[in-house]
């Protein structure tokens, strides 16, 4: 029977900048013909550490190589293993006389060293001990075909270790996308800095933990694009212990209007995530007729058919809130407040057919937070869910721009996008939370943030990950990724919430 412990809970706690493609091409352009040693050096060197660090001495190491500089890595770490007394062999079959400039030499410099090449895996006559992946990288121009393919198959299989140099072979380093046959990894080291397809979409499946070499560049002396992937560190200054004088008018009122006929469930776990992570007041105003003046699970929620004439601080639309026309009658009434707004769900999907509602949230003092998850984005752009996926953090930054609002692409990877063109990548979250009610803890738990004056931008990117960090949370405690359902979430966020408000 398959044992697999509970690791315990830790948040990643720093954030750090994640560069596309053309950001890494530029550093690379500077600093590579300045480099001494050679970058690639460096990094087969990290290579090497990595590999000793995880696999005992006598076991074998294989490395995958491909014909450009991913490959170039890739036999530097070969040569430097045998140096060390370590035993490795390259697997690669390409036509080594189209090899060119320091990969040609790094291959050159191995087969010197008395290293081995062999032209498969069927060469080997023992199982590895490490798959090192270095068959493509940041050059990744198509979709991988044979042999390549075949290796990536048997050497996703291995029960060994199993790293990634700089990006798993077959993933797109910019959008997390496998583009074909990809390569699945426990670790990846990957080079100079953080790349987004790491953290994305297909990218955590198989990159497994990520590992950042900067080889010895110092990459805040260029553009570091505007992108980031999310840590503790980034909301430490708004995680503070609460005064001790204070009210519950100190904390905000959250108004959640949803909860249409057979769909109030939803407006119940907004409102209740939104109580329990710190709004001082929550009222549902649902449009149910029927709807219990009460809960009698959560009596501390006010629950009534209409908007309350003043006093709201925040307003949380979407939860259940259906296609009615009286549905769309109070999105035309509340997108226009002054107050901070998240829009969910069927407010979501009612906005993309209409443009006067679009016209009214660009218009709005304060930019709305929209939560879609990629089949409400796909809608919100006039396109297909795979379109969306394809480019999640262009979809959400397109997203953010076309209405004019922070906008969290939920999912797998959450990217959030700021109208102003800054984005970021959250970490935290797993399977268990693909469950019914998500989202509208989500929704009510940024109406929480809003509600205790964390500014727009800033609750964008914390409640997504204070939920997913909750989710982790539970799975670290043994209850799930199987069966956690939305309701536990809230009370894991608040525990994490309480934990995290620490006096520094
Ligand atoms: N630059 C630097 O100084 C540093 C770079 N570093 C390292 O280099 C990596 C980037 O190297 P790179 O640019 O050579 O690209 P790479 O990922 O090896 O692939 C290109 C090769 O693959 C080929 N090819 C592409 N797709 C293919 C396919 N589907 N199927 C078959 N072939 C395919 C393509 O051939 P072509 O398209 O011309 O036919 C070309 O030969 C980067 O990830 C990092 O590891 C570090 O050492 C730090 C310093
Ligand atoms: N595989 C996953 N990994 C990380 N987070 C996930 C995953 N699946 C779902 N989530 C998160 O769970 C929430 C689900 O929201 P949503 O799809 O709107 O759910 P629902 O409509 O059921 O309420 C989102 O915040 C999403 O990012
Ligand atoms: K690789």
């Amino acid at each position: 029977m398959p044992f697999a412990p509970f690791s315990p809970f830790i948040a990643p706690l720093s954030s750090r900048p994640l560069l596309r493609l053309k950001e890494i091409r530029a550093i690379e352009a500077v600093e590579v013909p300045l480099a001494d040693p050679p970058l690639m050096e460096r990094a087969g060197a990290a290579i090497a550490r990595s590999v000793i660090a995880h696999v005992p001495p006598g076991g074998l190491v294989c490395i995958l190589c491909g014909p450009g500089n991913n490959g170039g890595d890739g036999f530097v770490a070969a040569r430097r293993l045998l140096a060390l007394g370590r035993r490795a062999v390259v697997i690669g079959c390409f036509d080594a006389t189209r090899m060119e400039g320091e990969a040609a030499a790094a291959r050159a410099a191995f087969l010197s060293a008395g290293g081995t090449v062999l032209p498969g895996p069927e060469a080997l006559d023992e199982r590895p001990a490490a798959i090192v992946d270095a068959l493509f990288g940041i050059g990744l121009a198509r979709p991988i075909g044979e042999p390549y393919a075949s290796w990536i198959e048997w050497g996703s299989r291995q029960t060994a270790f199993k790293l990634a140099v700089d990006v798993p072979s077959g993933l797109d380093a910019d959008t997390g996308r496998c583009t074909g046959p990809c390569f699945e990894a426990n670790a990846t080291l990957t080079f100079l800095a953080d790349k987004p397809g790491l953290h994305t979409l297909d990218g955590p499946d198989r990159a497994g933990v990520v590992m950042v070499d900067a080889l010895g560049v110092d990459a805040s002396r260029h553009d570091l694009g505007r992108g980031r992937l999310l840590g503790l560190d980034a909301f430490a200054g708004h995680l503070r212990p609460r005064r001790k004088n204070t009210h519950k008018g100190s904390f905000g009122h959250v108004l959640v209007v949803g909860g249409a006929p057979r769909m109030s469930g939803a407006a119940f776990l907004a409102g209740h995530a939104a109580l329990a992570t710190g709004a001082g007041k929550v009222t549902l105003c649902a449009l149910d007729p029927n709807i219990l003046s009460f809960s009698p699970v959560h009596p501390e929620l006010m629950v009534g058919n209409a908007i309350p004439e003043r006093g709201v601080d925040v307003l949380v639309v979407g939860p259940g809130l259906g296609a009615s026309a009286e549905a769309r009658a109070q999105l035309a009434r509340l997108l226009p407040s002054s107050l901070p707004l998240v829009l969910d769900a069927d407010g979501l999907n009612r906005l993309a057919v209409d443009a006067e509602l679009q016209e009214s949230l660009r218009s709005r003092s304060i930019p709305a937070i929209l939560t879609p998850h990629p089949m409400e984005a796909a809608r919100l752009l006039g396109t297909e869910v795979a379109a969306v996926q394809r480019d999640r953090i262009a979809a959400a930054q397109e997203l953010a721009q076309r209405y004019r609002a922070h906008v969290v692409l939920k999912g797998c990877g959450s990217v959030v996008a700021d109208p102003d063109g800054a984005w970021a990548i959250n970490p935290t979250g797993n399977p268990g939370m693909a469950s019914a009610g998500m989202g509208d803890v989500l929704s009510g738990l940024l109406g929480a943030l809003l509600a205790q004056g964390w500014p727009v931008p800033l609750a964008a990117r914390f409640g997504p990950f204070l939920h997913g960090a909750a989710a982790d949370r539970l799975v670290a405690e043994g209850i799930g990724p199987i069966g956690i359902t939305a309701s536990e979430t809230v009370s894991a966020a608040r525990r994490l919430l309480n934990e995290w408000s620490v006096r520094a």
